[in-house]
């Protein structure tokens, strides 16, 4: 018996026909066949249409399989504005669409819908909250977004194929797509042309821009025992003004503080501006992807969590110090700010950015393993160990139990969760309901047009 759900069997496709249902969490819809469920990628809720199954071993409780031909195609069906991630495309020409743009065959308006109803589907299913009564009013654009959903990643990673070109792999698949553009990304990024750079030989490039569009950052990560040069190579042939680092991995990132990051021309970070503040974000290290988010994330928490002067307060995946800083000057020289990141890289970032704050305390270290005992630490040095507030982005897995607990037992009056995954989100919910907090409001943020990703901001207070 196969453990592998994969299906092999690529030389003969199983290609079935299927009515599509509900739209379900990770971009897919759930469709049905001989019974069992198929969650469906590149299709719309009520299409019929001809797919290929792409894993379906005979024991697995669900098949996946992607769209190769629309039979009966939904009204809210649009062409794909990527030729390297349309679906249909794709299968015409026997190739796998490049994965990031999974929504892009669907009318904006009924990406955002789609996304409501898979929110408030984890909620109600997950959460055991219903978002209605927390004031959810459907998926929200934030404001400046363009029209067409378009031009909005600062952040972007490609592989390299063997032939040296700049790549994108295939959904849940090693395939190496070839891509000569990013629609998503913003402009500075298709300017760079990383497609017509020497790049045989690296395993991946990365690039990142300022949110206000200042000079680009490359970095072209090398292979472990890689020949030399190659990525010195490549970062000569880029414009005058653009930043390039390389990264030689050793089973991690250079912000986790495995990797080595050399600086190859210009700076080795980037400078971002976001609510009144400036960050030095270093290679690698964690900045919000789309152009819009730090500034629409940063004004929801503060408006959330309503910050005064004095109060005892907590940033949790901290990050590089986004909600930190703004928080901080909230709460003033008498307040604190208890600012907790993991990765010990973009720790460093903080540590800088909150330099000359003395109200703002950085912590590196696993927030699960470190809050209660910062607290406990804070308690014995003559106060109480509480907290006013908190402010949670934790990453798309979400906090778990113990992180909750800690948060919980800090006895904050108002909690602001920042959520990329509608999932984690509403299992958080559950959880944070279990220790006395209820969901006072949410909103739902398309930060990720074309994508099934969403932001959520919710604001949780005591029952
Ligand atoms: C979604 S990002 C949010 C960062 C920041 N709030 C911002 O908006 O720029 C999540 C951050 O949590 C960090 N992280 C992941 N797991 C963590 C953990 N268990 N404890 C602390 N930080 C963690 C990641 O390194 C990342 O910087």
């Amino acid at each position: 018996m196969t453990h592998s759900t994969i299906d092999q069997r690529a030389a003969e496709p199983r290609i079935v026909e299927l009515r599509i249902g509900a739209p379900a969490h990770g971009g897919h819809c759930v469709a049905r066949h001989e019974g069992r469920v198929v969650f469906v990628r590149h299709a719309l809720p009520g299409e019929l249409v001809r797919a290929r199954l792409t894993e379906s071993a005979e024991e697995a409780r669900f098949w996946r399989a992607d769209t190769v031909e629309v039979l009966e195609a939904s009204e809210h069906r649009v062409p794909h504005f990527w030729a390297a991630a349309d679906a249909l495309a794709a299968a015409a020409a026997g190739r796998a669409p490049v994965g990031g743009a999974e929504f892009g065959h669907a009318e904006l308006g009924h990406q955002r819908e789609l996304k409501g109803r898979i929110f408030r589907e984890q909620l109600v299913r997950l959460g055991r909250t219903d978002p209605d009564g927390a004031g959810f009013a459907g998926v929200e654009v934030p404001a400046g977004e363009r029209a067409d959903g378009l031009g909005w990643r600062t952040r972007a990673a490609f592989s390299v194929d063997e032939a040296g070109r700049l790549a994108m792999n295939a959904f849940r698949s090693n395939e190496l797509v070839p891509v000569r553009e990013m629609p998503l990304a913003v402009d500075a990024v298709n300017a760079l042309r990383l497609w017509e750079l020497p790049l045989r030989g690296l395993a991946r490039v990365e690039v990142a821009v300022p949110s206000d569009g200042g000079a680009p950052l490359v970095l072209f990560v090398e292979h472990d025992g890689g020949a030399p040069g190659l990525a010195d190579r490549a970062a000569k042939r880029l414009a005058e003004g653009v930043s390039a680092a390389a990264i030689t991995q050793k089973g991690g990132s250079a912000s986790d503080g495995r990797g080595t990051l050399r600086r190859l021309r210009g700076r080795t970070w980037l400078g971002e501006r976001a609510a009144g503040h400036s960050y030095r974000v270093t290679g690698e290290g964690f900045w919000q992807i789309h152009r819009l988010a730090a500034d629409t994330l940063a004004a929801a928490v503060l408006q959330d969590l309503d910050p005064r002067p004095g109060q005892r307060l907590a940033d949790l995946y901290a990050g590089a110090g986004l909600f930190t800083a703004p928080l901080a000057e909230a709460v003033g020289a008498a307040g604190l700010v208890l600012s907790i990141e993991g990765a010990p890289g973009t720790s460093r970032d903080a540590r800088r950015n909150l330099h000359g704050v003395p109200q703002a305390q950085v912590v590196q270290g696993r927030v699960e393993k470190t809050l209660a005992r910062a607290l406990q630490e804070r308690a014995e040095a003559g106060g109480d160990g509480k907290l006013d507030g908190v402010v949670l982005d934790p990453p798309r897995t979400g906090a778990g139990k113990m992180a909750v607990r800690q948060i919980a037992q800090a006895g904050p009056a108002r909690i602001s969760y920042v959520s990329c995954d509608p999932a984690s989100f509403a299992r958080d919910l559950a959880d944070f309901a279990r220790e006395g907090y209820r969901l006072e409001k949410v909103r739902v943020l398309d930060l990720y047009p074309h994508t099934h990703h969403m932001e959520t901001v919710g604001l949780l207070v005591r029952a």
